[in-house]
């Protein structure tokens, strides 16, 4: 499946771009390039991300064609208007062939030291887990809140929040790490506190699969960001949040039950 997949992208590239698979997903497969689709590379040291979206053979071909123009164009839209908005950090939107499935990023991140991977939320708490509670692990993770509280205040919901699907970006003075949200395969405009509610419980549910001993005080941090960017907007601000936060309890409580009826 993989090769065949290589091959694809391979040929629709031509020789002039070679790529590189980094990930296989449900969804797409991901390949790094070093070259830009549009502009002269100045620095041989670029990367950049090609998302594939393979047709599915178990799909119909015209099916297919529609499904994979619809969510590649969903994709591109949500990210490019993302990118627009103040505060919100998401990988720029370079090039989109919707026809083809083909979605061409800026590359996000870096590799840990001492092997601990690639430089996502889940990783980079493995690496902190001998000193969790420190002061640079609680900034991270109130900026991760402020993250997810900007997309939700502004009406987007990720849809697939996942510690995975939040990338660090070391920042320039090299000292602290700035959470960017990536992956908007299954995101969507809504103004649902249930949506909102959701995507708060997909992250908290993560946290506590991956890094269960700390997980209380982490989930705490994050909503502690999360809580900053809706008080900002004063009584209505905390009026929304309250909203939020109810049908986040909500939607655990429900999640709680399941689990327990099986
Ligand atoms: N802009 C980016 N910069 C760096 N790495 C990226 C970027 N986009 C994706 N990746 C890497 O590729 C992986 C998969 O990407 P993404 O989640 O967008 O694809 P997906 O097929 O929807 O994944 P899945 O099906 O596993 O949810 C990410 O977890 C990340 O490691």
């Amino acid at each position: 499946m993989s090769q065949e997949i290589i091959d694809t992208v391979t040929q629709y590239c031509t020789k002039n771009i070679p790529v590189t698979l980094i990930s296989q997903g449900a969804e797409a497969a991901i390949f790094t390039t070093p070259v830009h689709p549009y502009l002269q590379n100045t620095n041989e040291d670029e990367v950049y991300i090609i998302k594939y979206r393979p047709s599915k053979k178990y799909r119909h071909p015209t099916i297919n064609k529609a499904l994979t123009k619809h969510r590649t164009l969903s994709e591109s839209r949500i990210l490019a208007k993302l990118f627009q908005i103040k505060g919100i950090k998401v990988p720029k939107l370079i090039a989109c062939d919707p026809y083809n499935g083909y979605i061409w990023l800026e590359f996000l991140g870096e590799d840990l030291p001492n092997g601990f991977g690639f430089s996502n939320l889940k990783n980079y708490l493995w690496m902190n887990a001998t000193d969790s509670y420190h002061d640079n692990v609680k900034n991270t993770l109130v900026k991760v809140g402020e993250q997810i509280g900007l997309l939700h205040w502004n009406d987007y919901c990720h849809g697939d929040l996942t510690s995975s699907n939040i990338v660090l970006v070391k920042t320039e003075s090299g000292g602290t790490w700035e959470p960017h949200l990536i992956d908007f395969g299954l995101s969507s405009i809504s103004n649902l506190v249930e949506d909102k509610g959701v995507d708060l419980y997909v992250l908290e549910r993560a946290i506590i699969s991956t890094h269960s001993s700390f997980s209380d005080k982490y989930n705490e941090w994050i909503l502690e960001g999360y809580s900053n960017i809706y008080k900002k907007h004063g009584k209505a601000g905390n009026q929304r949040l309250t909203e939020v936060l109810a049908r986040f309890a909500d939607v655990r409580m429900r999640g709680r039950k399941r689990s327990m009826i099986g």
